[in-house]
């Protein structure tokens, strides 16, 4: 969704053609009303780091428009929703102060543990509430969550979104939820994360990501494979094990020991012998 030249100033409340016309083919019946989007996990590296200016970009282009959506950050780290700003500002770049101010605007924080319901209520309520403000279409509610936080803690947070924070029955839209990689640590962490997720949410409201696949390096691998006379007979299973691909960091782990210290700090993508063809 690559934004067009003619970007709109996101107060009109317009969007860019060249971006309309890439959506045209999309059905957007199930598209209207208020947006809830949010991030939990919002005090950690890829909330600050990726998150938060992904969402800066769709707002710079157009499609989070200020009074029809609204962006929740949640985690257990005790902050204000000024607190969480200050905290991710310095990584929105390319913006005008006033632009800048905007966007921070639409972002509330709320405080609480991934285990227990007095947190999952607390932002049950606070969504609710900008759902039934001025400007949103009553009855029709949309909510995303995405989960910035180590998988070993998916499983509670999906329960605890399942039993509290669920788009009302009463009203049309959905309800989202996004995980982050790494999903589990090998195939039957990952095969028991799913099950466990697939007893709350239909797969259709789940969504997996894995920015590194997409990586150029990582996309080259299939040309570099499939359009090489020398490495097209041999690159198969009958040859190779497995394929690892390592990425290295030169910073240090800047924070995320809660996370590393479960899931270790080398990147390393393996695909065994039964995932080749
Ligand atoms: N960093 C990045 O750029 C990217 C990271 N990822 C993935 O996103 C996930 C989160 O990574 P990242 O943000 O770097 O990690 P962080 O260590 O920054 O963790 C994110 C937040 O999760 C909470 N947290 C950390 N450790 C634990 C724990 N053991 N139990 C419960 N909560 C914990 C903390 O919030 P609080 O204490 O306030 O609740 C923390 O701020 C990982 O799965 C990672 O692989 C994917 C793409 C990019
Ligand atoms: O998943 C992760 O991604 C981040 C960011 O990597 P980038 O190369 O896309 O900027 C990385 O810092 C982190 O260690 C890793 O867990």
């Amino acid at each position: 969704m690559s934004g067009g030249s003619d970007v709109s100033s996101p107060s009109s409340g317009r969007i860019s053609t060249s971006s309309l016309s890439d959506l045209k083919d999309l059905d957007l019946s199930s598209e209207s009303g208020c947006l809830s989007i949010v991030v939990l996990g919002a005090s950690g590296d890829l909330a600050k780091k990726k998150t938060f200016p992904a969402l800066f970009n769709l707002f710079q282009q157009g499609f989070i428009q200020s009074g029809e959506v609204h962006i929740f950050g949640y985690a257990r780290s005790d902050m204000s929703d000024d607190g969480l700003r200050e905290r991710i500002r310095g990584y929105l770049k390319g913006a005008s102060d006033e632009h800048l101010s905007q966007f921070l605007q639409l972002i509330k924080y709320v405080s609480g543990s991934y285990d227990s319901g007095e947190g999952f209520e607390l932002l049950n309520k606070t969504i609710s509430e900008n759902e039934t403000s001025e400007n949103n279409q009553p009855g029709n509610s949309r909510r995303l969550f995405y989960l910035a936080l180590p998988p070993s803690v998916y499983p509670s947070v999906c329960k605890m979104i399942r039993s509290y924070c669920m788009t009302p029955s009463s009203h049309t839209g959905w309800t989202r939820v996004i995980v982050e990689k790494p999903f589990g640590k090998d195939l039957d962490s990952a095969e028991e994360l799913s099950a466990q997720l697939g007893e709350l949410f239909d797969e259709e409201q789940l969504y997996r990501i894995d920015h590194y696949l997409g990586k150029e390096l990582v996309q080259n691998l299939l040309v570099l494979r499939f359009a090489n006379r020398f490495f097209l007979p041999l690159w198969n299973r009958d040859n190779i094990d497995n394929v690892q691909i390592v990425f290295r960091e030169d910073f240090g782990t800047d924070g995320r020991g809660g996370y590393f210290d479960q899931y270790g700090y080398v990147v390393n993508l393996t695909f065994p012998r039964k995932f080749l063809c």
